[in-house]
């Protein structure tokens, strides 16, 4: 195959012999002979460069190769393929280049290898192709794609669209989470600097998340179906978006479930504080300004707006005396949250995940939690034996049944006494870096048992204000 490097590599060689012939001459024959030469010569060279024009010509006219290039840039924006097929290069090119350079892009992940060469030889279902990233004169990149003539159907309707699918994947699987928070309107700067981020790097897991391991199964599994839903979302029709409902009283894992969401998916998380969103106006720019594969998380909702059962009352009266395009203009109301994720949401057509907690399920609108809306609603409750068994995996090393013999007192404890996850975790803590199994069960079950009274006692009170009352 001639390159055009070749090519140049071939017309600089015949300069070169035309210099020395020209330094010889210079030395040998007379003054009048030399204008006669030198004529002679420069027309013999530039009949070699048109001759060497013409054979590229036909060179690249019969070569049985093709050349498809993959510019950084397509006019005013930035071409999305060229940063797959870098990406697809780096992951193909660690076993198969020379030249390496190491690279670390999150805290969590291991170090990077990459390639350090331009010119990378790939194969696809037997053919072969070869991968240049080259800088033009204007200093433009682009990637050129070499290929022989009879693999063009190959590459041209599915390598090129394999390499791009794989190297997006890859840039999702390295990319750097974000934790976002809505900052006030009057921070916003014509549209920008709506939301501020820090770099994610919560620890949390669903394989440590303590919880009953057939519905955490059961959510990993909507979870990942979700992700790998667009195809599925198109056939049926609907916006690409997940709502899930975590409920269930504090400490009992819903904003730890919420950060093992995003590690399980590596979706960034905007974290929407509602009270600094002062109506649906600024609510809409904020929700339509995140991106695609995130987690929309609004806390604690019944406490955020008023989103409760009340509120249908509560409008109805502020109806009556302000109208309700006052309310809307000077709140966010549940119905500009329910028309984002019904309406605007469904223009977007992006992968996106919207997740309310709340400590009081029974207080919300029911029309804010209905399905379809909140697709999933998932309790988390108090610590069930199932659960404990996953945190003294987790801090005590204690794996299974019969991993210790006060489990079985532990067992029974748990069954009658309502503790969170969070107070077991911090009994099995590590003091001063020092795991003590022993005394860390037996301050746990100090805690049950105190639990266990005091929760004793409190029913006992309960039962006799009901005789004196009934
Ligand atoms: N199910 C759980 N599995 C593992 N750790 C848990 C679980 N629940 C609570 N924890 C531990 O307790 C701490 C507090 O939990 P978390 O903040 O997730 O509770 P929460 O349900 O969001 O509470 P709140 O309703 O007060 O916001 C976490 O940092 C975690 O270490
Ligand atoms: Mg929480």
């Amino acid at each position: 195959m001639m390159m055009m490097g070749d090519s140049f590599g071939s017309i600089g060689s015949s300069m070169a012999s035309l210099f020395f012939l020209w330094a010889t001459i210079q030395q040998i024959f007379p003054d009048h002979l030399k204008i006669t030469i030198k004529e002679f010569l420069l027309s013999s060279f530039q009949q070699l460069c048109f001759a060497q024009r013409v054979s590229d010509h036909f060179t690249n006219l019969f070569s049985p190769y093709v050349e498809i290039h993959f510019p950084e840039s397509d006019e005013y924006s930035f071409n999305q393929a060229f940063s797959a097929i870098d990406t697809y290069l780096d992951s193909k090119a660690t076993d198969k280049t020379k030249h390496l350079r190491g690279s670390q892009v999150k805290e969590s992940k291991g170090l990077v290898l990459k390639r350090n060469e331009a010119k990378v030889r790939d194969e696809y279902k037997g053919a072969n192709v070869w991968w240049e990233r080259v800088v033009d004169n204007d200093g433009n990149r682009y990637y050129k794609l070499t290929f022989h003539n009879r693999a063009r159907i190959l590459v041209t309707n599915s390598y090129i669209k394999y390499v791009v699918e794989e190297g997006k994947s890859i840039i999702v699987k390295n990319k750097q989470t974000r934790l976002f928070t809505n900052n006030l309107s009057s921070q916003w700067v014509f549209g920008q600097n709506m939301w501020r981020s820090i770099e994610f790097e919560h620890p949390a897991s669903f394989q440590t998340l303590a919880m009953d391991p057939k519905k955490k199964d059961e959510i990993v599994n909507d979870l990942i179906a979700f992700s790998n839903g667009k195809e599925y979302y198109k056939k049926i029709g609907k916006a690409w978006k997940r709502g899930y409902l975590l409920y269930g009283p504090p400490g009992t894992g819903k904003s730890t479930m919420i950060s093992a969401m995003a590690n399980l998916l590596n979706y960034h998380i905007y974290d929407l504080e509602l009270t600094a969103v002062k109506n649906n106006s600024e609510l809409k720019k904020l929700l339509t300004a995140t991106s695609s594969k995130s987690i929309i998380v609004i806390e604690d909702i019944d406490c955020s707006a008023d989103f409760t059962s009340n509120r249908i009352k509560k409008e109805s009266n502020s109806r009556e005396r302000y109208g309700k395009e006052d309310k809307d203009e000077n709140s966010v109301t549940l119905s500009g949250l329910l028309n984002f994720i019904d309406g605007i949401w469904s223009a977007c057509g992006q992968e996106r995940i919207v997740v309310f907690t709340t400590n009081h399920l029974e207080k919300l609108d029911p029309a804010l939690i209905r399905r379809g809306r909140m697709d999933m609603h998932i309790e988390l409750s108090y610590c069930t034996y199932e659960a404990f068994k996953i945190l003294a995996k987790n801090y005590l090393d204690l794996d299974g049944d019969d991993a210790h013999p006060l489990f079985s007192e532990i067992k029974a404890l748990l069954e009658e006494t309502k503790i969170s996850p969070a107070d077991v975790a911090e009994n099995l803590m590590a003091r001063n870096q020092q795991i003590d199994v022993d005394k860390s069960l037996n301050l746990l079950i100090s805690a049950l048992e105190e639990e266990n009274q005091y929760q004793r006692s409190q029913q006992e009170k309960k039962k006799s204000k009901f005789k004196i009352f009934g």
